[in-house]
């Protein structure tokens, strides 16, 4: 995006498994609110869908698994993962870069998408409402880098304008990437070195 011809790097951030802890924090309401049931501790999970595991490991379980996203709620009280916003906010700061949190609201919507608002301007701060787009499919929003725990961001456009980061997540990790980085998390620095490189490729 160029201003009176300064070119700023445009950067999409993801918020579920991303910037917030959704896996941590399903398993932890999910084995409070169903006790005897068997559950997929997070080092052997292995699908983007909690609800296909659990499906595979018992028929009826992701119901289950449903029943614990689409409580109101859970969606506001995501955890931030390690460093996550202070990465994030210190991103917004650096010269020629500005931030969007890109984010997918449930198809049962009622909660998410009034609670993801909510988290931004608790973790991040008020303003960045403004810095907040909703959408279920991330291939029409504009941008150079697209940092998402999800292997396959597909839609409508193809190519997308941006280029995919995935960020490490329990259920991507053994995922060999051939085309595609990684960042593996907020706290080693190493997603400063990531934004300087695009900086100069734009
Ligand atoms: C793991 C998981 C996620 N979802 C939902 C939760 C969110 O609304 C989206 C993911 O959004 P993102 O912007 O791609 O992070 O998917 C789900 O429905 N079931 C799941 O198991
Ligand atoms: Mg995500």
């Amino acid at each position: 995006m160029t201003h009176f011809g300064i070119k700023k790097l445009l950067v999409l951030v993801d918020l579920d498994q991303t910037l917030a802890d959704f896996e941590g924090h399903f398993l932890e309401k999910y084995k409070e609110k169903y006790p005897g049931e068997p559950y997929i501790e997070l080092k052997d999970r292995e699908t983007f869908y909690i609800g296909d595991q659990y499906e595979q490991m018992e028929e009826g379980l992701s119901k289950k698994v449903k029943t614990i996203y689409t409580t109101e709620g859970f969606f506001r009280d995501l955890p931030p993962l390690e460093g996550a916003c202070k990465a994030v906010l210190e991103m917004e700061e650096m010269d020629g870069v500005e931030v969007f949190i890109c984010s997918s609201p449930l198809f049962q919507y009622k909660y998410s998408s009034k609670e993801k608002y909510e988290w931004v301007e608790h973790h991040l701060g008020k303003n960045w409402i403004n810095k907040l787009i909703l959408t279920r499919d991330k291939t029409m929003v504009t941008g150079n880098i697209l940092i998402d725990d999800k292997v396959k961001v597909t839609g409508a456009v193809h190519p997308p304008a941006w280029t995919h980061i995935v960020f490490t997540a329990c259920h991507n990790k053994h995922i060999r990437l051939r085309d595609k980085k990684r960042l593996d998390n907020w706290t080693d620095g190493s997603w400063r070195a990531l934004i300087e490189d695009f900086k100069k490729r734009i």
